[in-house]
């Protein structure tokens, strides 16, 4: 795990040393303000802020390529770009070599496309692992495919904490298991998976993982690569900051690509796709796991988001990260403890991904104050304040002023 910066903070002088010891400081200039009335912006990972170069890249690309190009574009080098913007995001965040990760489609699709691939892989067994706290949209659609395929669930039990845990897996793992399919970072606690070794355990029964990386992607170090992972899909609007519906991305390990088979066939997947020949054939590698068009505007977006994390570098966004999270912990616990709020996230920083959960009944009305108060943070059922904090647009006085509101208000 990565050193961490030191957190502590008993003042907002504290505070604002922090941001100016921090060495990602700079790069808060690099995102467009915060709208007037809005002093602090803690739901980075619902939707991360807009970053000034996506505005200026996108105006150009308006004007230039779209305008400029017409459909000529597509042959000039667009239809490349979901496997080339892919490459770029593995290699600033994904641990991950070139030819396995594609920018397409939502979270949702992807993954669908990857757990029916993974399913196929593992013709023989019959049951898939998640857990009652993974994200509403990977149950539905697993309790869909359970449903079209004649499988089951094997719910793994709950841990303390909101997470997923090799000992919880271990009461689930056994020779029906075709497929475990977690959340790297639980979307409630915030509770970081061990995806080495849950994958590593998977493995040992025989059975593929599919990882969602929504909440970690741009928040925790990812080394798809090292840690053997089967597939993977997360979004890019969270920590990658590439907007409100930018195409997310999935990840299908090389070993597997000779045996990979999805169930969207779609035109751009296809060998040769403007010969329109009858009858699918997939393209080679990653590409078959391609159905339609995709958006460019939104991977180009997913670039420059992936370009900001390759320069900051992974290691010190995570310590920013980690340092960010650390000082919220510390004035929930001196602050917002006494006024009856708990802590609902791991308080052990190497256990915890970009965001931190406080609990209280009335938490759909502190966070209604919040906004009010021009302080966003994110409310989930059924009483959770969910403070998500941007490693490289937030500051460590935005973090100290926000939590102060939130004393005042829960008061
Ligand atoms: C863990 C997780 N999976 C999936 C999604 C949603 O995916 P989609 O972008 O398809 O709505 C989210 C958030 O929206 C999420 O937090
Ligand atoms: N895509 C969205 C659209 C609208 C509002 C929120 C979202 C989120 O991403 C929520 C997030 N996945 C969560 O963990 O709650």
């Amino acid at each position: 795990m990565t050193s961490t910066l030191p957190a502590t903070a008993t003042s907002r002088e504290d505070a604002a040393a922090l941001d100016v010891a921090d060495p990602l400081a700079h790069f808060r200039d690099r995102y467009l303000p915060l709208a007037p009335g809005v002093t602090a912006y803690l739901d980075g990972n619902s939707l991360g802020r807009p970053l000034a170069a996506i505005a200026e890249r996108s105006d150009a690309f308006i004007r230039e390529q779209w305008a400029g190009r017409l459909i000529r574009g597509w042959s000039e080098g667009w239809m490349e770009l979901p496997e080339q913007v892919g490459d770029e995001l593995a290699a600033a965040t994904l641990g991950a070599a070139a030819g396995q990760t594609l920018i397409a489609d939502s979270t949702t699709i992807n993954f669908y496309k990857t757990l029916r691939a993974a399913l196929a892989l593992r013709p023989d067994r019959t049951r898939i692992v998640i857990d009652r706290d993974h994200f509403p949209t990977n149950r539905f659609v697993v309790e869909s495919v359970v449903r079209d395929l004649g499988l089951e669930i094997a719910w793994l039990p709950g841990s303390v904490d909101g997470g997923v845990t090799v000992d919880a897996l271990a009461e689930v793992l056994d020779e029906r298991v075709a497929v475990v399919a977690l959340s790297h970072v639980a979307y409630r606690s915030g509770h970081l998976a061990d995806a080495a070794a849950i994958t590593a355990a998977t493995h040992r029964a025989g059975a593929l993982v599919v990882w969602d990386l929504c909440h970690s992607v741009g928040a925790c170090e990812i080394e798809l690569d090292a840690w053997e992972v089967d597939f993977a899909v997360g979004c890019t609007y969270k920590f990658v900051g590439a907007g409100p519906g930018a195409p997310a991305f999935l990840y299908a390990a090389a070993r597997h690509h000779d045996r990979l088979d999805q169930p969207l066939w779609g035109w751009l997947g296809r060998a040769d796709p403007f010969e329109m020949e009858q009858g699918y054939r997939p393209a080679p590698g990653i590409r078959s796991m391609m159905s339609g068009t995709p958006s460019i505007p939104g991977v180009l977006a997913v670039r420059e988001g992936a370009r900001v994390i390759a320069e900051a570098g992974m290691p010190a966004v995570r310590a920013k990260a980690v340092a960010l999270t650390e000082l919220v912990v510390e004035l929930a616990d001196s602050w917002l403890a006494p006024e009856g709020f708990t802590l609902a996230s791991p308080r052990d920083p190497a256990r915890r991904g970009g965001h931190v959960s406080v609990a209280r009944a009335d938490a759909r009305q502190v966070c209604a104050a919040l906004v009010e108060a021009g302080v966003l943070p994110d409310f989930r059922t059924p009483d959770v304040v969910r403070l998500g904090v941007s490693p490289l647009p937030a500051s460590f006085v935005e973090v100290w002023d926000a939590l102060a509101v939130m004393r005042e208000i829960g008061r």
